[in-house]
Order: C-alpha cells, then sequence, then structure tokens
C-alpha cells in the first residue's frame, strides 16, 4: 500500500522563496513529502504547469448587509468561485450587530460559513466598541480570531478616533492585529453634501465625494493612534499613492505597519465611471477607482514590500441591487466583484510589472498566512502543511467575461482583461476540488481556520 494517498508529479513547485522541479505526497490532506520519483496508485500530473500554494484572500464580504441589501455571492458560491480561481482560504468580515456582541457576530457568520466549500477564517469588525465589546477580545483571540476591524466610515459601522484607539490598545494586549478602512468620514459627508445639492447624483459623483486626499488623511490618522498605542495595523483596501506613502514613511520610521491592495486599484481607473448609462455603478466601492497615475506606484510598493498583501474586497452586488442609488449615488451599495480573478490578474500581470511569480506567491498567500496566523499551515508548500495547491497553466490564454466566471453577480469588473496563465486546478486539504474552470468537490467541506498570532511583515 502506498504511504500517499495521491501525488502530483512532474510540476514546477513555486514558492515564495524557490522554484523547483519535484513530486508531492499528499496524506491525509497534508503533504508528506517533496522528494523525486515518488510513488502512488494515484497520482495527478502537473507536467507542465507551476504548483503554487491555494491562494488566501485576507478580504471578502460574502452575504453580507450593506445599504438595506446583502452582497449577492454567499459562503457556497463565493467559496466555488475563489476556489475555481485558485483560491484556497479566504477571511471574511463579521460584522457587530447593531445593540449585538463579538459573539453574535461570530455566530451569525458561522452559521453563514458553514455551507463553505474551501477554509475560511473570520475577521470581527466592531461597531461599537464598548466595555463589553473589548472584554470580549480575548476571548476572541482564544477562538481563533485574532484580527479586528475598524471603519472610519459608513454610519452604520464606523467607529470615532477614541474608540479605535480602545481597540488598538486592547487588541494589542491580547496579541490581535486591527486592520482598518481608512477614509475620511466628515470629509465625504461634507463633499457629498455639496454634491447632493448640486443635483450631482450620477454613479461618478461616488468618486469625487471621496478623493484620494481623504484616503490619505485617514491613513495619516490610522498610523498615528497606532504609533500612540504602540500597537501594529494593517491597512485594508489600499487604492492610492496618498495612503501608501503614508504606510512607506511609517514603515521607514521603523513602525509596525502593514498594507494590502486590491486587483481594481491596479488595473482599473476612475475613468471606468464614465461608462455610459449607469454602467459607472459597477465600480462603486470604497475607496473608489483612482487616476491610473497610481498603477505604477502601487506595483512598485508591492515589489518593495511597503505594501505586503493582494486581497480583493469581494462585496458583489447584481445591477439590480446597485440600482437602489439609480437617483442618488450614495444609495448605491458599495463594492464589486474579484474572488474569482485575483490568482489569474496577479500571476499575469504581476510578472508583467517585475514581480517574480515568486513574489505573486508571496503576496497572495504566503504574506497573508503570516500576517493573519495560518503559516505554515497555511500558504506555503512544505512537508506539514496542508495541501492547499493551485496547479497553474502559465500558456493558458483566457479573456475574462462575465460567463467565464461563477460569481453570483451579472458583471465582472475585470470584463474584456486578457491574462496569460489560469488555474486549472485546485486542491483543497489534498483534495481535487476545480478543474479546468468547473467546481468538483463535495459540497459545504469547507472548515473554520482557528487562527494564531500575526507575524508583523
Ligand atoms: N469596499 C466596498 O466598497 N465595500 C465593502 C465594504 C468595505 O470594505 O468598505
Ligand atoms: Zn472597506
Ligand atoms: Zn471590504
Amino acid at each position: 500500500m502506498s504511504k500517499f494517498d495521491k501525488v502530483i508529479k512532474n510540476g514546477t513547485i513555486v514558492t515564495a522563496s524557490d522554484t523547483y522541479k519535484g513530486d508531492l505526497g499528499i496524506k491525509d490532506g497534508i503533504i508528506a513529502e517533496i522528494g523525486q520519483n515518488l510513488e502512488c496508485d494515484t497520482v495527478i500530473d502537473a507536467a507542465g504547469k507551476l504548483i503554487i500554494p491555494g491562494g488566501i484572500d485576507a478580504h471578502t464580504h460574502l452575504d453580507m448587509p450593506f445599504g438595506g441589501t446583502f452582497s449577492s455571492d454567499d459562503f457556497e458560491s463565493g467559496s466555488k468561485a475563489a476556489a475555481i480561481g485558485g483560491t484556497t482560504s479566504f477571511i471574511d468580515y463579521s460584522i457587530q450587530p447593531a445593540g449585538g456582541t463579538l459573539a453574535d457576530a461570530v455566530k451569525i457568520w458561522k452559521e453563514k460559513g458553514a455551507k463553505s466549500c474551501v477554509d475560511y477564517g473570520l475577521h470581527v469588525a466592531i461597531t461599537k466598541a464598548d466595555e463589553n465589546a473589548l472584554a470580549e477580545i480575548p476571548t476572541m483571540v482564544k477562538e481563533g480570531i485574532t484580527s479586528f476591524k475598524v471603519f472610519m466610515v459608513y454610519d452604520a459601522m464606523r467607529v470615532n478616533d477614541a474608540a479605535f484607539m480602545n481597540i488598538l490598545e486592547k487588541s494589542k494586549e491580547h496579541g490581535a492585529l486591527v486592520g482598518v478602512h481608512c477614509e475620511n468620514y466628515h470629509v465625504i459627508n461634507h463633499r457629498t453634501k455639496q454634491l447632493l445639492e448640486a443635483g450631482k447624483t450620477e454613479p461618478k459623483y461616488h468618486a469625487v465625494s471621496r478623493p484620494a486626499t481623504c484616503e490619505g488623511e485617514a491613513a495619516n490618522r490610522a498610523i498615528t493612534l497606532a504609533k500612540l498605542t504602540n500597537a501594529p495595523l494593517y491597512i485594508v483596501h489600499n487604492s492610492c499613492e496618498e495612503s501608501i506613502s503614508r504606510v512607506k514613511e511609517a514603515r521607514e520610521a521603523g513602525l509596525p505597519i502593514m498594507g494590502e491592495t486590491c486587483p481594481q486599484y491596479v488595473m482599473l481607473s476612475e475613468d471606468n465611471y464614465d461608462e455610459p448609462g449607469f454602467n459607472g455603478a459597477k465600480y462603486v466601492m470604497s475607496p473608489p477607482l483612482r487616476s491610473k497615475k497610481n498603477w505604477d506606484y502601487i506595483w512598485q510598493q508591492l515589489k518593495d514590500g511597503v505594501i505586503q498583501t493582494v486581497a480583493t474586497d469581494h462585496c458583489p452586488f447584481f445591477m439590480k441591487q446597485k440600482e437602489l442609488g439609480k437617483d442618488d449615488f450614495t444609495k448605491i451599495p458599495n463594492g464589486g466583484p474579484g474572488i474569482e480573478t485575483r490568482m489569474a490578474i496577479m500571476l499575469s500581470e504581476g510578472p508583467k510589472h517585475g514581480l517574480s511569480l515568486n513574489k505573486v506567491v508571496e503576496v497572495t498567500s504566503t504574506n497573508v498566512a503570516k500576517i493573519f496566523g495560518m503559516y505554515p499551515k497555511k500558504g506555503t508548500i512544505a512537508v506539514g502543511s496542508d495541501a492547499d495547491l493551485v496547479l497553474y497553466d502559465a500558456n493558458k490564454e483566457v479573456t475574462i467575461t462575465k460567463d467565464v466566471l461563477h460569481e453570483n453577480v451579472d458583471y465582472t469588473a475585470f470584463e474584456g482583461v486578457k491574462v496569460s496563465g489560469y488555474p486549472v486546478m485546485t486542491l483543497s486539504r489534498g483534495d481535487v476540488v476545480a478543474k479546468d474552470g468547473e467546481y468538483i468537490g463535495e459540497s459545504n467541506r469547507g472548515q473554520f481556520i482557528k487562527r494564531g498570532k500575526s507575524i508583523v511583515l
């Protein structure tokens, strides 16, 4: 009897640090051996393919309440789309409900998460940082929820700077990491009022109401609060030089500040808001799309390690849902899809912008696992790690269109983007869950990831 359940042969293994030819022996969902000429009755031939660690998406919103509706991918459809696109784990944002506790948030989101087809973790967004909520932080950490989120905007979720400091302090005390959505709430309100009074209600004014300067200001303030409390900080979905330059400055000063960006901020621009009719609503997300001049800057900061991760902020809404804001851009639910396209876009575009494939693996998987307490169980190809693996055909040309995707939404923001290379097989804990654009795994097989402490990068 073979000592493995299956062996992947003849592929080229690409991790954040190495590229080499080798066979992978998998037993009980774990990588049991890496070597040459491994034998087993069940063989996956990866000749001509790269084998990379499964993608980890640190920022998703599945089945999330927003603006009177819910994001259209639930944990089943979203996790299947993720698997097909080469993502084997994701961390979703559970949101403390109005009048509820952090434990309530986790309970609600674990019920949603029971449908997940790949492994998932949870952050908790703290929307009311009263004494009770702060007192729950140590319990959360013990339960494997080792990261919290602060929104500086959105009436239903934002906390003020004092509450933010309390969350930073308490999280630091218990070894948890705080993530933050940086935009200046008051500037946005001021601008929005002026725009609406002037009858400027179309989707493109969403971007006008929240300029890059107000993301930069908020990033600076968040970093200042982290500095004052001696806490590490992770700034989510950086869209522009104005915020990333603050991260850079802080890191140069030795502060434990980390940052994330998303494919939309290096592939799409404010020009998309000018698409005809109500199509600009497809890109109504926060922060909004920026000017193209940011693209090269962001790629460079990824290359230099100023920005450590690329997530999606996957938060899709059907156009019917976006139409809630047909006459008022402030009522358009914020967010767009991306969970299925992130890996293909990054693996194809990264090398064109000076990132090695190893670097792409680092920012889409390894760094995420390290920062969010899952390494080396997730995020690498090593003996003892989960066999979360992607076979990537670097020669497969695909034009991204809505029709080739599986996200539960009626558009993709990346329509028409041509990628050279595509994930062709995904294994989650050793199970082949996706092959050639189809989900073929069992339903509800995803497990909750009990995360440990963050490694500050
Ligand atoms: N990003 C976005 O527009 N929607 C989801 C919520 C958030 O991350 O801000
Ligand atoms: Zn956000
Ligand atoms: Zn988000």
